[in-house]
């Protein structure tokens, strides 16, 4: 019921957004420059919520959704029903024109994700997991790569929107370790959610990444971990949704390779108190 409902409301908000893609695009800017947001991603994000809403009654259901915590609503997962929304994860993708934009939508109980959908609009596919009940594109089983040997690996960041010069030293001195472990490829398609359902698909073996958000990561946290894949922070040690922190991997062979290199810098929780931000 809960997962109909996602796909369902997933598809109204994908078609909102390839319409909108059709026209004339207003970018504002959020936390810098480079941060950006559109009016679609405002209306898709209001469709969504609303239609859960009208669904389950005002109240009973909790929601974190990137624009609604943008304008200040909080970002705090408790043991409520709680919906956690990118309306459009690849903004910056979008505006240009680079193919790869998604909606993610999960659905969290007691903290622990229960389903989550990603919509790869453009792609038109439509990634899907229930927890214990396996991971799906386009209703087609996936399953992450079986390749253990990091030489014959590609793996995924990004570089985020946070560009001060000593995290952005520490994301290439990063990429670079990597790269010259050797891995096959480094790529990044500009979207986390997508990111993972190609982790989930096997098209490639890890994306990680600090300075994500859990809106960009729910939904993928569980296609990833029902496609066979698994989840660590950056030191190893268990994933946490609102750390924006996180290895997403085939397996823990690779994942505990790239561990290795990476640099970890502060990020602030996305459940910090405002003055901790
Ligand atoms: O702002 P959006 O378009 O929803 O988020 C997209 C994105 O920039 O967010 C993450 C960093 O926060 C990146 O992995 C990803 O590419
Ligand atoms: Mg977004």
């Amino acid at each position: 019921m809960v997962g109909d409902l996602a796909e369902k409301t997933s598809v109204r908000a994908v078609l909102e957004i390839r319409k909108a893609g059709e026209s004339e695009i207003r970018v504002m800017t959020k936390s810098s420059t480079v941060d950006l947001v559109t009016k679609t991603d405002e209306r898709v994000e209001k469709i969504i919520i609303g239609s859960l809403i009208k669904e389950f009654g005002e109240g009973t259901h909790c929601f974190i959704g990137e624009e609604s915590v943008a304008k200040g609503e909080p970002c705090i997962l408790t043991d409520k029903p709680t919906w956690i929304i990118d309306p459009v994860d690849g903004t910056t993708n979008f505006v240009h024109g680079f193919p790869f934009v998604a909606v993610s939508i999960a659905f969290a109980v007691k903290k622990q994700l229960e389903f989550g959908v990603v919509y790869s609009c453009l792609e038109d596919k439509m990634y899907k997991a229930r927890r214990g009940k396996g991971a799906f594109c386009n209703d087609e089983p996936i399953q992450v790569s079986d390749v253990k040997d990091i030489n014959k690996s590609i793996i995924i960041s990004e570089h985020g929107t946070d560009r001060s010069p000593e995290k952005v030293k520490k994301i290439f001195s990063t990429m670079q370790k990597i790269l010259c472990i050797p891995v096959h490829g480094l790529r990044g398609s500009g979207t986390a959610a997508t990111n993972m359902c190609l982790v989930a698909t096997g098209a490639v073996e890890a994306f990680f990444e600090i300075g994500i958000h859990c809106w960009d990561i729910a939904a993928g946290a569980v296609i990833v971990q029902e496609a066979g894949g698994i989840l660590l922070d950056v030191d190893g040690g268990p994933f946490d949704l609102m750390s924006r922190r996180m290895v997403s991997a085939n397996n823990d062979v690779i994942a505990k390779r790239i561990i290795k290199e990476i640099e970890i810098f502060p990020a602030a929780r996305d459940d910090a108190t405002p003055e901790k931000k």
